[in-house]
């Protein structure tokens, strides 16, 4: 019999993770989904998410076909602790959800298997127990959209588009804390949330030295807002993720590294093929942002004042534990949003936003200079491309202590590069409905 993970040591061998089973409760919305570190000494875990249970409506088949999909994707939490060399689904699936999965498991644990040494993960393939048949494709969802709301900017600037389109977006979040409940409360919108319940055996696991790191989390968040809207028969699932998510931070034994992968347009991509091959949902979920760069969003942020006092990108204020209330105005996140807003709109108000100006503080200056690529690669955070941070740089003016000390540290021909930017102007490969793509150039018109 397994044993929990208390009563052991934690650095053991793993053969294989299994996906024993899961359950799902529809009076209450309760889905447990159980897990096994198989191997000499194995280890089970269960995760816990409560969806918002709608009023008067049947559970769609499409929503247990998503649970099945988000039972092996939130399998990733626990596969780090053990990276053993085989993942194991539990059900036949079509080809494209094989693929789906292996990139989930490789891919979207690149930083993890680059921090940890563990280059073995980038090569496995989740296995399948057979293959099914693609399912029939559904109508697509015409209801209201539900909009992802992550408490930063980019996920307002698609609520307020969205809204300006008379499209009475419907704003989610999974786990919702106090920053994001003041973003929608700033929205004046009434929000849907679901809860998300790792197991408490994994900080066990962790505060004893298990193998730990990052996990493809918005996959996860993107498939529960998937079976949300489903439930709830809403339209399609709107993200709101930039052009520059998809730019790897390094190459590893040839492999790309990036933070941000699972926020990119090929997972974006691998979700949509894989919800459509196994659920038969059409056009379930797309970034409405993809075309833009984060300093364009950035722009567009600065035309909604009414946000100042909520919101908050800052990852700190997102930690399970012992969260900061707002922007800890001291790491890469801060250091580029405040970078990407600051030629939008006035010192003052960016100094509001932030409770601080970053500008002033020459001992920001090495924190920057990461952030324009100079001597360093890209930080292993939620941060746009060194080209963005070059081109806010040359907008900026005036002689604050630290725009004095980067300006002096660029050198010329990357001024000559920014200057030939194209950051203000939409682009690049995107999935995005052509009802809404029209919606998207209207507003950055
Ligand atoms: C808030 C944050 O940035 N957390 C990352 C941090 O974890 P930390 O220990 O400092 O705090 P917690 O998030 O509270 O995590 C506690 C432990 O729980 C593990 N865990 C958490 C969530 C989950 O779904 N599964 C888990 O296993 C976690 O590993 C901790 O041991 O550092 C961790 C290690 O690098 C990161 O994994 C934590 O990242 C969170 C999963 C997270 O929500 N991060 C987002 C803010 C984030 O990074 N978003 C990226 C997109 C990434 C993607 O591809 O989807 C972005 O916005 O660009
Ligand atoms: N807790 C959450 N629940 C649901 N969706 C989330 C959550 N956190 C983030 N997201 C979504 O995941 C995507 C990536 O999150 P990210 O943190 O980059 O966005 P953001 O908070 O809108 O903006 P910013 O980049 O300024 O932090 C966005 O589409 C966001 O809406």
């Amino acid at each position: 019999m397994a044993r929990r993970p208390d009563d052991r040591s934690s650095r053991v061998q793993f053969d294989v993770m299994r996906f024993p089973s899961y359950a799902f409760d529809p009076a209450t919305g309760v889905a447990t989904f159980d897990y096994l570190l198989d191997g000499p000494e194995p280890l089970r875990f269960t995760e816990t998410i409560t969806f918002p249970v709608p009023d008067g409506r049947d559970v769609p088949a499409a929503f247990h076909r998503v649970l099945d999909l988000l039972h092996v994707v939130a399998g990733v939490s626990y596969f780090k602790v053990g990276a053993p060399a085989r993942v194991v689904a539990p059900k036949p699936v079509p080809p494209q959800v094989v693929d789906f999965f292996t990139a989930v498991y490789t891919k979207g644990m690149a930083e993890y298997a680059y921090r940890n040494r563990l280059p073995h993960v980038l090569e496995l393939t989740v296995e399948s127990p057979g293959t099914a048949p693609m399912a029939d494709p559904i109508e697509a969802a015409t209801g209201r959209p539900l909009s992802a709301v992550g408490g930063g900017k980019d996920s307002i600037v698609t609520l307020e588009i969205l809204r300006a389109a008379g499209l009475d977006p419907v704003p989610f979040s999974v786990n919702p804390n106090p920053v994001i409940d003041n973003v929608n409360a700033a929205s004046g919108l009434s929000a849907l949330a679901a809860r998300r319940k790792l197991d408490p055996s994994l900080f066990a696991l962790n505060k004893a030295g298990a193998l730990n790191g990052h996990i493809p989390v918005t996959a996860i968040n993107s498939l529960i807002a998937v079976a949300t809207a489903v439930w709830h028969g809403l339209g399609p699932v709107v993200m709101s993720n930039e052009r520059s998510a998809s730019d790897p931070n390094l190459i590893w034994n040839g492999h790309e590294v990036n933070h941000q992968w699972s926020k990119g347009v090929e997972a974006e991509g691998l979700l949509r093929t894989a919800v459509a091959a196994y659920t038969g949902l059409t056009e379930p979920y797309f970034s409405l942002l993809r075309p833009l760069s984060e300093l364009h969003i950035a722009q567009l942020f600065a035309g909604h004042t009414a946000y100042d006092d909520v919101v908050t990108s800052c990852n700190k204020a997102f930690k399970l534990h012992d969260p900061t209330a707002r922007w800890c105005g001291d790491c890469p996140k801060c250091r580029f949003v405040f970078l990407a807003m600051a030629p939008h709109m006035s010192r003052e108000r960016l100094a509001h936003i932030f409770g601080r100006d970053l500008f002033a503080d020459p001992a920001q200056t090495p924190g920057f200079l990461e952030l324009l690529g100079i001597d360093a690669h890209k930080p292993f955070e939620c941060v746009g491309e060194a080209e963005e941070c070059l081109v806010a740089l040359s907008l900026l003016t005036d002689d604050a202590p630290v725009l004095v000390a980067l300006r002096a540290a660029v050198p010329d021909p990357a001024w000559a590069d920014a200057s030939h930017s194209n950051v203000f102007t939409p682009g690049g490969p995107h999935h995005i409905p052509a009802a809404y793509r029209k919606i998207l150039d209207e507003a950055v018109a």
